[in-house]
């Protein structure tokens, strides 16, 4: 939203919580999750959905757009919210990158169940919120089954510090989005091996664990209908080295905590932030089974996360595993 308004748009931002809106507002600052930026005058921030849904709709579909930018688990919702207000054809973008929990569904999956009047797609990419709001150099990809809607996420987006990218690939795009947070838990869990003994894991370790996450990342994509070269792209490689190995990366930091030993509940409870990862790697292990998907380091993560395995045993494992072709 910040990014939007401190171009030529009308932005309205809304929050489900009243008085959180309200400081926003008197401040101009969210001191809860993005404190260090000052949020652009122009920014106008609501917590009354239906006035914000209402004041979209008297635009017309093509020159108003919505971004959904909750966590995985409010998008189905949101979704039917929106599509329950705004006329067919409207524009509507989210930002989650996960599999839901519970249904094992990407994005644009659940689109298709509760808002198929909408054009709908994701905005996806490497892109830590700090770093967007900050107005850092920062490249994206919108992505559509819809024709316009990219274009529409351009014109909304693309400027100097932002480049906005198209692609036709939705669910190759949402597949590295989701994939990426279970591989960065895996590499933070690395890292914090090879911190806490220098004879561990280290650097080459780390360089192996994104190369074949990102091969079993494409592996999935391609079963479930995504393009190869999209997993080459901003949201497949970009994403991937960014998320694994930046520090403003939250699943990055699960991994890593959970690396020293500290129990899940309590590395969720001091992040204060949704980490996808965890809630994803469950369900894309499940996906991948279903569709005869081989995803080692995946399930790895999984057996860490469920509290089946220490990091150690599921190192090991993955370095018994058989010898193969790389491809
Ligand atoms: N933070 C980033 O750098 C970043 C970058 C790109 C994409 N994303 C993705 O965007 C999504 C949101 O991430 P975040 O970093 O903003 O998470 P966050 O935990 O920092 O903040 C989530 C926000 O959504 C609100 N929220 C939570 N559940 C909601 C619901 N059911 N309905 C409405 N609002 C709800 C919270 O109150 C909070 O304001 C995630 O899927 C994440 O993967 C995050
Ligand atoms: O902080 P993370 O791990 O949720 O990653 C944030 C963004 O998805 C990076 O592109």
């Amino acid at each position: 939203a910040s990014a939007a308004a401190s171009g030529m748009h009308e932005v309205l931002l809304w929050a489900r919580d009243a008085q959180q809106a309200q400081a926003i507002a008197a401040t101009r600052v969210n001191a809860r999750y993005l404190p260090e930026v000052a949020l652009p005058p122009a920014l106008n921030i609501s917590a009354d959905l239906d006035a914000v849904l209402a004041h979209c709709t008297q635009a017309p579909a093509d020159a108003a757009l919505l971004v959904i930018a909750t966590p995985m688990a409010g998008l189905r919702e949101m979704l039917a919210r929106c599509a329950a207000s705004l006329p067919a054809g409207h524009g509507l973008l989210w930002l989650c990158k996960g599999f839901e929990a519970g249904s094992g569904l990407l994005g644009h999956e659940i689109a298709r169940d509760v808002a198929p009047g909408l054009r709908t797609g994701i905005l996806s990419g490497p892109s830590f919120a700090l770093e967007v709001a900050r107005g850092q150099p920062t490249a994206l990809v919108a992505a559509s089954f819809d024709d316009r809607l990219p274009q529409q996420a351009i014109e909304a987006f693309h400027a100097e510090t932002l480049r906005v990218y198209s692609s036709a690939d939705p669910v190759g795009v949402e597949v590295g989005g989701a994939v990426k947070n279970v591989l960065a838990i895996a590499t933070g869990i690395c890292d914090g091996m090879s911190q806490a003994d220098a004879a561990g894991p280290g650097l080459n370790a780390r360089a192996a664990l994104i190369t074949r996450g990102l091969a079993e990342m494409t592996r999935l994509g391609l079963a479930l209908g995504a393009r190869e070269h999209t997993f080459m792209g901003l949201s497949g490689l970009g994403d991937l080295v960014l998320t694994a190995t930046g520090a403003l990366s939250r699943n990055r930091r699960v991994g890593l905590e959970l690396a020293q030993g500290k129990p899940l509940a309590q590395v969720l409870a001091e992040l204060g932030h949704v980490a996808e990862g965890v809630a994803s790697a469950a369900v894309v292990l499940q996906r991948a089974r279903a569709l005869g998907v081989e995803m080692p380091i995946t399930e790895a993560v999984v057996e860490v996360i469920e509290g089946r395995s220490r990091a150690a045993e599921a190192l090991a494992r993955l370095m018994r595993r058989e010898a193969r072709a790389e491809a």
